[in-house]
């Protein structure tokens, strides 16, 4: 895209620290146009020009708190609030510039129009219930005009459930039913004009009725990024109301940072805080789109303000990246086909390692000594990220750093031991081995029994309290088999078989006398074939990805597994593990990061292990935003690049590279 700055440039007033700006940033910085957009590869300083454009306005005596940046995720946020340090705004006036994302911005908006607070509710899980609810109604209208193109979902198939909750994301997101202009009654056609089926188009009003609780100003709940939706259907409809306190009437800048992620719903919500002449900045990279599952689309960062603001837009270019060198940046053009160079005054070095599937040339081993060789080189672990495709593959690594006593930081994933199904196994290892006792951290008692709940559905019975809810009966019994180890055993035996149904208290039984029984090789395979955990985790997961996840996390569970001779040693192993894990958290630990969660983010050391076909392109991804996940993992290197590819089945992703 050609850049169109076009007036005289004026002095800048701020001098930053730590930086000295190029020209192409300091003609951001001063620009005097009202709507700037820069679309700019990684790394080549958006973020950075962005808080340089933020810092000169306070130097001009703009009030940080008239002045709203908005991102798409709390990473972004934190990106944007750290860039404006390293410029050298003093961290007071930092904390007054209003900072945010979409969503949490647009539910403090939303909040005195509100009332009560309204619960979020961010997991699939619990939108489920309300899913069968209106499929249930959907099913039961006596008064369906085209019966005949109804399929109702089979009761339990969560298959359906995660499809609807995808397209309830994106249509939302998109604001299909809002831009369509459709009025009047709900058909098939109308149905396959926004590209959905009838069915599906019938539960989502229902489902979107009861999430509202019958009215629209006073949802019941939010789901995922049902704030930013809510809020800009009521700016299409009534309107804001020019009394509400919690819109930002006064702001005199508004900034947008990873303008890619921005959909429809975002855009609209953005319109509106462009009325009234604002001064605005965005800035992205069309090739970090990677949530178009919610409607991102890079038509926002194009022309999509042009047309619906009448402003125009002033294009200001960033060239080049100052994260990484020349020979980074000449991957990046190869993998990305797009022109891409670099101003690092620092070198990336590139490496590519070709691993096996275990041993001392595994890529957790080869991984393990790049970390050891950064340690010794006295270099900070926290500057030495490792990026995840999928949550799973941390199982095998966790244990790996663990054994090598290397602290490290999980970021936008859990620790493997603190997964709900694996704290289910860790349970019945306890029940198994009566040793609960053992496991001397209260949190984690407590997660396990609640992890028995969850995937068990406990139904509490307690004679002489009936009175109390299910709800208190649970939180009753919840605590006291925390507090109290020793009756994990009763709780198990009372409460879980006697709560579930005959078929599944069958296989946790059997599961248990399994773990009880069985020692050596493959011996927590048959507890988990007993548990049927693949049935399990159909029962309680709708999204199949997350199932995946079970599936990918139970495995590398089962390979850790191998090397105790009984069950109840690997289950005090998994206890140690933890003990050890709470000991090296007390040193700063190398980051251990899921792919999706570290746009906007930089360290000097990147690693990206497991690159081999099925894992990274996944296979249950878009092709495209693969390719742009990939990217985004590889330009957050600045000084050392390190990939982990599979020997035999390497990703087609390093071919690529040239
Ligand atoms: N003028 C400059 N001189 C040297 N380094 C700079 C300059 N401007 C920015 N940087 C550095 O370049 C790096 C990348 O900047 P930044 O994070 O703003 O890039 P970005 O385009 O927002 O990246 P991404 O697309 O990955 O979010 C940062 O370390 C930043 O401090």
């Amino acid at each position: 895209m050609q850049p169109t700055p076009s007036r005289a440039p004026r002095p800048a007033q701020f001098v930053p620290r730590a930086i000295e700006p190029t020209d192409e940033q300091r003609a951001i910085q001063t620009a005097t146009e009202n709507t700037l957009i820069v679309q700019a590869n990684a790394g080549a300083a958006k973020t950075t020009t962005l808080a340089l454009r933020m810092a000169e306005s306070w130097s001009r005596g703009v009030s940080p708190q008239d002045c709203l940046a908005l991102t798409y995720t709390g990473e972004a946020r934190q990106a944007l609030a750290s860039a404006l340090s390293h410029l050298g705004v003093p961290a007071a006036v930092v904390r007054q510039f209003r900072i945010d994302t979409f969503e949490s911005f647009a539910q403090s908006v939303l909040r005195p129009l509100d009332g009560a607070v309204v619960p979020a509710r961010p997991n699939a899980e619990d939108l489920k219930p309300l899913v069968w609810q209106a499929i249930e109604q959907v099913a039961g209208n006596e008064d369906e005009r085209w019966r005949d193109a109804l399929q109702i979902p089979t009761l339990g198939d969560d298959a359906a459930v995660e499809e609807f909750l995808k397209l309830c994301l994106n249509l939302k997101g998109r604001m299909a039913l809002e831009m369509s202009g459709h009025e009047g009654a709900v058909t098939p056609e109308y149905a396959e004009s926004l590209g959905v089926s009838y069915t599906q188009l019938k539960v989502f009003k229902v489902y979107e009725r009861l999430r509202r609780g019958g009215h629209p100003d006073h949802p019941v709940f939010r789901g995922p990024m049902d704030a930013v939706h809510d809020l800009a259907c009521l700016i299409r409809s009534e309107g804001l109301p020019p009394s509400l306190v919690s819109w930002p009437w006064r702001a005199r800048l508004v900034m947008v940072d990873e303008m890619h992620d921005m959909n429809q719903a975002m855009h609209e919500v953005l319109m509106k805080l462009l009325e009234g002449n604002r001064f605005f900045c965005g800035v992205g990279d069309a090739d970090q789109v990677i949530h178009s599952a919610a409607g991102a689309e890079p038509r926002f960062l194009a022309d999509a303000i042009e047309r619906d603001s009448h402003r125009r837009i002033a294009r200001y270019p960033l060239t080049a990246s100052f994260r990484f060198d020349a020979g980074l940046a000449k991957w990046v053009r190869r993998f990305k086909g797009k022109a891409c160079s670099s101003a690092s005054p620092h070198a990336t070095v590139l490496a590519i390692h070709s691993c096996a599937e275990a041993g001392p040339d595994s890529g957790e081993a080869r991984l393990v000594a790049d970390i050891r060789a950064w340690k010794a080189a006295r270099k900070k672990l926290s500057s030495f990220a490792v990026l995840l495709r999928h949550p799973h593959q941390s199982v095998a690594l966790e244990n790996a750093l663990l054994a090598a006593e290397i602290p490290y930081t999980p970021s936008g994933l859990q620790s493997y031991l603190m997964r709900p199904e694996i704290l289910l196994v860790r349970g019945l290892l306890a029940v198994a081995a009566d040793r609960f006792t053992s496991m001397d951290d209260a949190t984690t008692r407590r997660k396990v029994v609640e992890a028995f709940v969850f995937f068990c559905s406990v139904n509490i019975q307690a004679d002489g309290h009936e009175h109390l809810s299910q709800g208190e009966l649970l939180q009753r019994a919840v605590d006291a088999v925390t507090d109290n180890p020793l009756i994990l055993a009763s709780f198990f035996e009372n409460q879980v078989l006697r709560g579930v149904d005959a078929a599944l208290a069958r296989r946790l039984r059997a599961a248990v006398q399994v773990a009880q029984r069985e020692t050596g090789p493959g011996m927590l395979t048959k507890v988990l074939d007993a548990l049927r955990m693949d049935l399990l985790a159909a029962s309680v997961f709708v999204e199949k990805a997350r199932r995946e996840e079970v599936r990918g996390n139970l495995q590398g569970l089962m390979a850790s597994a191998e090397r105790f001779s009984t069950p109840a040693e690997f289950f005090q192993s998994l206890n140690d593990a933890e003990v050890r894990q709470r000991q090296l958290k007390s040193s700063p630990g190398v980051v251990l990061a899921h792919l999706v969660s570290v746009k906007g983010l930089e360290f000097d050391h990147v690693a990206l292990p497991y690159l081999e076909q099925g894992e990274f392109p996944s296979a249950t991804g878009q092709p495209w935003e693969e390719d742009n996940l990939f990217y985004v993992g590889i330009t957050r290197a600045r000084k050392f690049l390190s990939l982990y590819a599979h020997r035999d089945r390497p990703s087609p992703f390093v071919a690529r590279l040239g």
